[in-house]
């Protein structure tokens, strides 16, 4: 395992250093003066916001850190404990505090002193910030905490929170402190402004190439507790505190899929502004089944799926849609085949047949078409025509046939086909189908098409790229994901269907409590009754925002840039020594499959030994990327192909020399494999 490249700082939720620094320089300045030794806060980089954190500061400052802790004990043992507060300064944590076990090394003391020191500072700060006056210093020091009115009323009488200069200690409160308890008002804002900075550093420290896309620990490890980062429920309440501390942790253990070296799944990115609509949607925490719970997000959803049918190719964007995950295109097909199995259930209906191609994400076992894996039209419409006789099984390897799959192998009956599903950027390869050909297909034959759009469906926003979807007008449902190439915050998934009203048809149950016809508004508006489920998220506001603020032509910027980057790429590695692409041709979307050959295989014969040995390679390659945190991007066997990369790109901050990174750190990882 080759060593992971030291680290400036892993330190995703310190405060900012200089402010830091600058209180614990008070703190220094005034200890000093109290003839207590104490560590030079300088040359401490990283230094972690020390609210109690247990938090492993990186080990390039564990080093210095732990050079200095003798004299930071001393501090720490030396502190007055006049305070009021429950864990005074000094005092030794509570054993049996949920997260703080006693200290017993000197890392842990030095913790404490953080801890403590960093309260100190707080206060000090607090003080001379508000007073400027550095005389009566030493009185303040250790006042019991007064909770100040930080709210203030503006000229319009709407009540205003001020950021107090002293921090609040959480220790001894508790959720039943905060709103809707009377007099929580305070206690509430201030505990927000705390996840609100706990979400900023960490949004900051997203976009540092200098940190870690994540800090992997076995699963054993972090259920075991890291640090004290204690994943049971508990019986009793927990400090506000506390549940700071695993707001940070729950962070710190996470993976930054918005890091500009993240490329492992489709999704990736932090857009700023789908974040503040996410923000939002969860402050506003209501449901999408009626317009009288949800009026702005109803219409909004309603405007934007309007604007996605014409973005499709349907006239006027007429048809229908709903923002909801899952996949019902297929019980809409199948409805408006046998609108009887609603109320009869399949008995209603034939054998029915789906085809789709293998590389689409119900992708079935086949050998790899050296053309990616695209829908062959001439031997789709051999299996149509074959599947509406006799056939057996084995004889659909081509096509992956879900749906009513006969009970037995010899049917006696033959099928009927009913649903074709084209995809338009495959999971892997990022692949086509010739959806125009296929289209061809299904209206001589009468069959439903449907276009999986989640992964490629973006490149519709792309004057230079929408021709790969050409034909999608024809379809009879359409599934597009905006939170994967449009980079909108999980979770955002669309179906669009051509017929109006089918999807109403399909799965309305008119819930009287719900959906009651005599409402004093046009009841059309009530939604939910279109949706398979019940509850809904609102999936809307973020995208609609994003769009707002970035407008059509931002999108279209987005996806041509991530186009371009994949097209880099490709073009870097396809003659590169070591590198042998897994299909040939450039990539229709922005998936870049390769093999990565370390030197130890480059001379080896190709044969059984070394494809057993290549499939070691990619997963030896992503353990240690993964080890050190330096960057995450997907492997994968497909059919008769050993493991091989996948790179995409989605996320909008990734640059060349990301690209670049990449390279270069599966050389560094794998060359001597
Ligand atoms: C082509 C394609 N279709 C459908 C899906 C399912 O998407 P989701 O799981 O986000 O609904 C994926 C996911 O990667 C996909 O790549
Ligand atoms: N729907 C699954 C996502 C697959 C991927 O991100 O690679």
């Amino acid at each position: 395992m080759r060593a992971c490249p030291t680290w400036k700082g892993f330190a995703p939720l310190a405060l900012p250093l200089k402010s830091l620094r600058e209180r614990a320089r008070g703190v220094v300045t005034l200890l000093s003066e109290q003839h207590w030794c104490c560590a030079e806060f300088r040359g401490l980089p990283g230094v972690r916001h020390a609210r109690r954190q247990r938090g492993i500061v990186p080990e390039g400052q564990c080093s210095e850190l732990r050079t200095q802790t003798p004299v930071l004990t001393a501090m720490a043992a030396s502190i007055p404990t006049t305070t009021t507060t429950s864990s005074s300064p000094g005092d030794a944590p509570d054993p049996n505090s949920t997260n703080l076990r006693a200290p017993s090394s000197n890392y842990d003391w030095s913790e404490v002193a953080h801890g403590c020191t960093r309260k100190l500072s707080m206060k000090i700060c607090g003080f001379l910030q508000k007073n400027n006056n550095v005389e009566d210093k030493t009185r303040i020091l250790f006042n019991e905490q007064q909770p100040k009115s930080f709210l203030s009323r503006d000229n319009e009488g709407e009540t205003r929170f001020r950021r107090p200069e002293t921090e609040t200690d959480f220790s001894n409160l508790y959720a039943r402190d905060l709103l809707p308890a009377k007099n929580g008002e305070e206690y509430t804002m201030q505990f927000l402004l705390e996840v609100v900075e706990i979400l900023t550093s960490y949004v900051r420290k997203t976009f540092d190439r200098s940190t870690k896309v994540l800090d992997f620990h076995h699963p054993h490890q972090l259920l075991e507790g890291m640090e004290g980062f204690n994943l049971e429920l508990s019986d009793q309440p927990e400090s506000l505190e506390q549940i700071l501390v695993d707001c940070r942790d729950t962070l710190k253990y996470g993976v930054r899929t918005g890091h500009p070296r993240f490329f492992n799944q489709l999704s990736s990115g932090l857009d700023i502004i789908g974040l503040a609509g996410e923000w939002l949607t969860s402050t506003a925490n209501t449901n999408m089944f009626t317009y009288e719970i949800a009026p702005v997000f109803v219409l909004m959803e309603q405007l934007t799926l309007k604007k996605m049918r014409e973005i499709v190719g349907w006239p006027n964007g007429e048809g229908d849609g709903i923002f909801s995950p899952g996949r019902q295109h297929v019980m809409v097909a199948r409805y408006k085949h046998y609108p009887e199995v609603k109320t009869k259930g399949m008995a209603a209906a034939p054998r029915l047949l789906l085809f789709t191609s293998e590389h689409s994400h119900y992708s079935i076992k086949k050998a790899s078409a050296v053309l990616g894996g695209r829908v062959i039209p001439a031997d789709l419409e051999n299996k149509v025509i074959e599947a509406k006789q006799k056939v057996s099984l084995e004889e659909r390897h081509w096509f992956h046939l879900a749906g009513c799959v006969p009970k037995t192998e010899s049917a006696s009956q033959g099928f009927v086909p009913m649903f074709v599903n084209a995809t338009a950027g495959s999971t892997v390869y990022g692949a086509f189908d010739p959806i125009d050909e296929i289209a061809d297909i299904c209206q001589k034959h009468g069959i439903w098409l449907h276009v999986d759009g989640a992964w490629g469906g973006g490149l519709l926003m792309s004057r230079k790229h929408r021709h790969k979807l050409r034909g999608i007008d024809r379809a009879n449902s359409v599934t597009w994901n905006p939170h994967k190439m449009m980079g909108v915050p999980l979770q955002c998934s669309v179906i669009l269907v051509r017929e109006k009203g089918l999807l109403q048809s399909c799965n309305s149950m008119c819930a009287g409590y719900l959906f009651q016809p005599d409402k004093q508004y046009d009841v059309t508006y009530d939604t939910g009754d279109k949706a398979i489920q019940c509850g809904r998220h609102v999936d809307i506001f973020k995208f609609w925002l994003m769009w707002k603020s970035k407008g059509t032509v931002g999108f279209e910027k987005h996806i041509d840039r991530c186009l371009e980057l994949s097209e880099y790429l490709y073009h870097k590695i396809k003659n590169r020594e070591g590198y042998e692409m897994v299909f040939q041709g450039e990539p229709q979307h922005t998936n870049v499959c390769f093999w990565y050959i370390p030197p130890s295989l480059r001379l080896l014969p190709d044969g059984e030994e070394r494809k057993q040995r290549l499939h070691k390679i990619a997963p030896k390659i992503k353990a240690q990327m993964m080890e050190c945190g330096t960057t995450m991007v997907g492997y994968q066997p497909q059919a008769d192909k050993v493991n091989f990369f996948r790179m995409v790109i989605s996320n909008p901050a990734v640059t060349s020399s990301d690209i670049d990174f990449l390279i270069d750190e599966i050389e560094r990882l794998g060359q001597e494999l």
